[in-house]
Parts: C-alpha cells; structure tokens; sequence
C-alpha cells in the first residue's frame, strides 16, 4: 500500500515527521510511505531522505509566471512526485490535463485528486500514475471514506479501471488508523491519502506506525 501523507498547512514540525516517515518507510517491506510538506520545505524535507512529495504544480513552462509553481523547480528541491488538484486546490479540468503535463515533463509522479467516481473517469483520462477519490465533506473529520463511504471507492476503482487500468487508485478522507488503511486496500484502493491523522499526532512516529501495522 502507498500510504501519502500531505502536511497541508497544519503547524507541525515538517522535518520531523519526515524523519517519522523515513523510518516507518524502512521498517516495513509492505507499504511505501512518503510525505507532501509545504512548497518552502520541500528541500530540507527531501534531505531527511524521506520520498517527498510537492502538494501542487501548477500548468506552466519556464517564463512570466509570477508566483506559481513550476514542476522542474519542485523536482530540483527533491520531491519525487506531486499532488494535483487536492479538494484545497482544486483546478480547472485543462489545468488539471496541464498540470499533469507539465509533472510529466519534470519527471515527477502523480496523483490527481477528485471528488466521486465520475470525476475519477475523467481524472484518468488525463494518464497521471494515480487518482485518489476524496469525498470533500469527510476529509479531517476522522471519520474514514473505507467506513463512510465505502461505495465511493469502489465507484472509484470500477470508474479508474474502465477508462485506463494502468492508473492506481488511492482514496482519503478521515483515514488514520491501520484498520482503514486494510479497509481501503478491500476496496480495491492502493493507497490512502491522509494528513490530519499523521500531521496533528503527538508522536507521528507512532501515528504513521500505527497504519502499516495491520498491513
Ligand atoms: O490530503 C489529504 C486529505 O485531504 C485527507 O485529509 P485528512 O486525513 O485530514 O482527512
């Protein structure tokens, strides 16, 4: 399972729970775990040596962007791949097909968010690596989409699937504990997409031990 955790903007430590990521990474042979901090720690967070993710790219090439960010300097900073059209940064669909592009051309992997299965289809016609279906509603309540929502990741899956069966599905919502996370996995996802769960723990250490565990 892929276990991806976006640290939003929530005030943690984003050094930290990368060095919580690395290791839980290292200790398991059955998840890959890897962290989106914010734009501005993606380096110090890539030198802890966890996988680092960007929250976002946007749909640009080298030029007159005035704050935006560009794919190849998120890659120069160290993420391996980017988040693109998260509930919090939602783009029109030819900035999500740009966005995807524009990742591609930096080498970086992604994952394309969306709302429900519909959404979903038309996320995978765009060819990112992976697609994760988030029910806006249930995202840092705690309550999981695997629990309370089942059918929307099983929509997500079938939807995936029927348009190209080479992109993953990874879904998120309320996840933060393993349970969910084998929830999820009988669903049919690949993955789960969580922050709260992990970036608001105490001990994220423990947090992020916690989901691989049952696994
Ligand atoms: O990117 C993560 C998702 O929006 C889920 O957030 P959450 O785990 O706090 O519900």
């Amino acid at each position: 399972m892929f276990i991806l955790v976006n640290l939003k903007t929530y005030p943690c430590d984003p050094v930290a729970v990368a060095e919580a990521v690395r290791d839980v990474d290292e200790s398991t042979d059955v998840a890959r775990v890897a962290v989106a901090p914010q734009a501005t720690h993606l380096e110090r967070v890539a030198e802890t040596g966890a996988e680092t993710w960007a929250q976002h790219v946007d749909p640009i090439d080298y030029g007159s962007n005035t704050g935006h960010t560009l794919a190849e300097t998120v890659a120069d900073a160290g993420a391996v791949g980017t988040l693109i059209n998260h509930s919090e940064r939602r783009l029109k669909l030819a900035d999500v097909d740009g966005a995807v592009e524009a990742a591609d051309r930096a080498g970086l992997e992604t994952v394309v968010c969306a709302n429900n299965p519909a959404q979903i289809g038309a996320a995978a016609a765009l060819e990112p690596d992976a697609v994760a279906v988030e029910p806006p509603e249930l995202i840092g309540t705690g309550t999981p989409v695997s629990q309370a929502d089942p059918e929307i990741v099983e929509g997500a899956v079938a939807a995936a699937a029927n348009v190209d069966s080479d992109v993953s599905v990874l879904c998120g919502a309320g996840i933060s504990t393993g349970d969910d996370v084998v929830a999820a996995g009988e669903l049919g996802s690949e993955g789960v997409l969580l922050a709260s769960g992990v970036a608001k723990a105490d001990d994220p250490t423990a947090a992020l031990s916690d989901l691989v565990d049952p696994l």
